[in-house]
């Protein structure tokens, strides 16, 4: 059923028209009337722009309502939208398009982008492919710079061993570069663009129309009319490609006297009379390779299973020993291994289907080719080799792709203990999630994901611009089919432009090889129409075709130059040049030069796409309150929490701290001084009675005495301060203990919504004490720490009730009036030093460590103390 309404004016115009099949999946349902739809998928954001318009991601909108495990999560794919308008006065095209779609429908290897289905309307077609969440592989490297050997390795294994199932099946993809690789999840390689994809008979196998990239194009594509051996072109295109992974920039690309490469008749002047120069931290092994690879002559180029025998892919013969029947068996024992079905959530989907004879033709698409959507998620290969990781999912179905952005992202792991700490943290967090999730109602559960296994969500598009591309699903009706009953197309109709775009050197001397030798025409840049796809002015997309190191700066556009080592290369290469031989030195053994775009624009990423939002998930985010404000609070209100280590020195360090922090708040604070400071009165009785034997034996007091008296004084002050403190800090350690139960591991996360967390505890301990507990002022002494002047006492009351009887018995006498004030001042210095001592080594362990590691490292510690 049609729903029409403003929105519609945002997708190119369609507006009130009744017959409008742009559809709403549940009407009922407020958010999801925003989403748009192609047959049943939701679209979601653009991945990229290509030739034919824009690729978007898209997700099965019928997934929620099937949905049964939290671990169940929507098959993202990614749907390229051809208008149909683009292609009805395009035969080129129309052609491209049903390569591909029939191409693809025919492969299934791990490392080929897989198609799902063909969908079409009146105004789109729809390729709907598996989704590549690694991004485009050029990006990769770029934000590399160049791949390590291993890495490299790895990722040519995978390209050789999906090329050569490619050829396997007749088939050449004619246009292999980076721009036209994926990755996976895993960062496995995908190769994808078929749109030049052709078939080849054994028997000739020559080809006659040039295509591919200028820069990824084998010699004899581009100097020569004459029909070429199509999988040795493939094959020149991986060698450009392994050269780019790893220099970090494309081969012959560094002519001064045209760098920007827009003189293409120079530029193929300098390719081909330079050999192929390699940067210092290429090696000899991938570097014999790369000179075996990148032969002008295709007929001496190594061929494929030449190149996994090379040494330099030994580490990776098991994957590519998989022969391309044995990929074919695994694909069809594939049911084995068969995830849920889609067609349990399509439910009634429109069918697929696609039309060759009704491209363009609105009235008549329905009987017609059908691409059915059979094809599954291809099976993990054999593990022979670790680094070929292509694993079929546990947890989470393969095709939930994390960005590898992400994925560096994640915290490292190492040995360090502040890792394994942070771990734990994790770890912890996890298992409560697990916890609170098998609590949930089982409905609540279908949409829990755990904490590291986050995946796009199916929340709809937050905003959907008016540039998107307006869908219509109509009702599709699904006829299967077994045949290819698609007519491939020949090369005759692209074979009167191909000989007219071949270029022709306008440099013979350049040329080594008679074969290639071609006179200067005028017409040599009219090979740029040849390579229409990366030189259209209806390509929207920049193509990252220059990958010069000498121009690489920091700016968006030069970011896409890979290479930072050119220099010394440049000098380098000279020397090595020399030594090349007869074949390196060909002049065929280059690439032309394309110019490089002028800007890249990047793709909209996974980020940017529907979120998932995970209901019930734990946030790992910074907990709003310090851990060092946690500890601080505690300890100002409850004592220290670390009281596990009850050393002696442990506490008085502590009851420095504890004292430290009053003296930290004004003097007027002492007012809340709790009553745990509060000295015995018996501990009083007995001390007035020692000093005032004391005083008693010292009779008529001379300075002598005075002098015994007041150390005496000096001493039990600080006895009797250090001892109290200590018995308060115990009593309140004990207190903290069951505080510290309530310090849980989790609170440090649940700040903000729990109320039971750690600053209720806290608050309930700042209250001023009630006015019944307050000392009345009067017997309050205060400090002036400035002055050393004795006004008001922040001392403990034995302390003060010692030195008060000393002083009183002293006073009596009259004649030592200065004494008895040198006593008050030394009484008060000592005080006041002790303070100041306190308070500077609270600073220092209050907050040793300021780091979040080291403070959660020190959470362990304390918290393994306790237990
Ligand atoms: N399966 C996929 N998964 C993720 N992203 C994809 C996928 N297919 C295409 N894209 C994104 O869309 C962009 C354009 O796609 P694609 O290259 O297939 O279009 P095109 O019309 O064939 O362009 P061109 O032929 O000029 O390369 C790609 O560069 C890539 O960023």
């Amino acid at each position: 059923m049609s729903y029409t309404n403003k929105r519609h004016t945002y997708y190119e115009g369609i507006t009130s028209d009744p017959s409008s099949t742009f559809q709403y999946t549940q009407r009922t349902d407020e958010q999801r009337r925003k989403h748009v739809t192609f047959g049943p998928y939701i679209l979601g954001s653009t991945l990229g722009e290509g030739e034919f318009g824009k690729v978007k991601l898209g997700w099965p909108k019928n997934f929620s309502n099937n949905s049964t495990s939290a671990f169940d999560f929507p098959k993202q794919v990614a749907v390229k939208l051809i208008k149909r308008d683009t292609i009805s006065n395009d035969y080129k095209k129309e052609v491209k398009i049903y390569r591909e779609i029939n191409a693809l429908k025919n492969l299934s290897h791990p490392n080929i982008v897989k198609l799902e289905e063909v969908l079409q309307n009146s105004r789109y077609i729809g390729i709907v492919l598996e989704y590549a969440c690694g991004g485009e592989f050029y990006k990769y490297i770029q934000k590399k710079r160049r791949l390590k050997e291993p890495n490299a390795c790895r990722l040519f294994s995978q390209l050789i061993s999906g090329v050569h199932y490619i050829h396997s099946k007749g088939l050449v993809h004619r246009d292999l570069k980076l721009e036209n690789l994926l990755l996976d999840k895993n960062e496995n390689l995908v190769i994808t663009d078929f749109g030049f994809v052709n078939e080849f008979c054994s028997r000739n196998e020559l080809m006659k129309t040039s295509c591919g990239s200028p820069c990824y194009a084998a010699p004899e594509l581009v100097v020569s009319t004459k029909p070429y051996e199509a999988r040795k072109a493939d094959i020149w295109s991986c060698g450009v490609i392994l050269y780019a992974m790893l220099a970090g920039y494309l081969p012959w690309d560094d002519d001064p006297k045209n760098p920007e490469g827009s003189d293409i008749g120079r530029l193929y002047n300098y390719i081909c009379s330079t050999p192929l120069k390699f940067p210092d931290y290429i090696l000899p092994i991938p570097r014999d390779l790369l000179r075996r690879i990148l032969v002008s002559d295709p007929k001496r180029r190594i061929n494929l299973k030449q190149i996994e025998k090379h040494g330099w892919l030994k580490s990776h013969s098991s994957f590519l020993s998989i022969t391309p029947d044995e990929w074919d068996k695994l694909h069809n024992t594939h049911s084995v291994f068969r995830l849920e079905k889609p067609k349990a959530r399509y439910g009634s989907r429109p069918q697929s289907s696609c039309s060759t004879s009704s491209m363009g033709s609105r009235s008549d698409k329905r009987d017609s080719l059908i691409i059915d959507s059979t094809l599954l998620t291809f099976p993990a290969p054999p593990q022979e080799s670790q680094n070929h990781i292509i694993t079929r999912p546990t947890s989470i179905p393969s095709d939930q792709r994390i960005s590898p952005i992400r994925r560096s992202n994640r915290h490292n792991r190492s040995n360090s203990a502040a890792s394994i700490a942070l771990q734990a943290v994790v770890n912890a967090d996890r298992e409560y999630v697990l916890s609170h999730e098998q609590s949930l109602p089982s409905a609540q559960k279908t949409r829990q994901l755990t904490v590291g296994n986050i995946s796009p969500s199916l929340s709809p598009p937050s905003v959907v611009n008016s540039g998107d591309v307006m869908v219509e699903s109509t009702q599709l009706k699904r006829n299967t089919t077994s045949g290819n009953n698609v007519t491939l197309y020949l090369e005759k109709e692209l074979l009167g432009t191909a000989q007219t775009n071949k270029v022709h050197l306008n440099n013979a001397n350049s040329s080594q090889n008679d074969q290639y030798n071609k006179p200067k025409t005028q017409n040599s840049l009219k090979y740029t129409k040849n390579f229409d796809r990366t030189s259209s002015s209806s390509h929207t997309k920049p193509r990252p075709t220059s990958y010069h190191p000498g121009s690489y700066t920091k700016t968006s556009y030069n970011s896409n130059r890979l290479s930072i080592e050119e220099a010394s290369d440049k000098t380098k290469s000279t020397a090595s040049s020399q030594t090349l031989n007869q074949r390196e030195t060909s002049p065929f053994d280059s690439a032309p030069y394309l110019a490089p775009d002028t800007c890249i624009t990047s793709c909209s990423s996974i980020e940017s796409s529907p979120k998932l939002i995970t209901n019930g998930s734990f946030s790992l985010a910074k907990p709003s309150v310090d851990l060092q404000i946690v500890s601080g609070d505690l300890i100002k209100y409850k004592g220290d929490a670390e009281g596990a280590t009850r050393t002696y020195d442990e506490k008085r360090r502590k009851s420095l701290r504890y004292s430290g922090i009053f003296n930290d708040i004004s003097c007027d604070t002492v007012t809340e001084e709790s009553d745990d400071l509060k000295v015995p009165e018996s501990a009083v009785a007995q001390a007035q009675e020692q000093e005032t034997l004391d005083t008693t034996k010292a009779g008529n007091a001379n300075q002598d005495a005075l002098i015994s008296v007041k150390t005496q004084v000096n001493l039990s002050l600080e006895r009797s301060l250090n001892d109290q403190v200590n018995i308060n800090l115990e009593r309140s350690l004990n207190e903290t203990e069951s505080v510290k139960k309530r310090f849980s591991f989790f609170s440090l996360y649940s700040y903000n919504t729990s109320k039971s967390s750690l600053y209720s505890s806290i608050d309930s301990k700042r209250k001023p004490s009630p006015p019944s507990q307050r000392r009345p002022k009067k017997d309050d002494t205060h400090i002036n720490p400035r002055t050393s002047s004795t006004t008001t006492s922040n001392v403990p009351t034995s302390h003060k009730l010692k030195s008060d009887q000393s002083l009183q018995t002293i006073a009596q006498d009259e004649r030592i009036p200065e004494l008895k004030k040198a006593v008050r001042t030394e009484r008060a210095s000592i005080m006041v030093s002790e303070v100041r001592k306190a308070n500077t080594d609270n600073k220092e362990n209050q907050y040793p460590e300021q780091s979040t590691a080291k403070r959660v490292l020190g959470f362990f510690k304390r918290r393994s103390m306790r237990v």
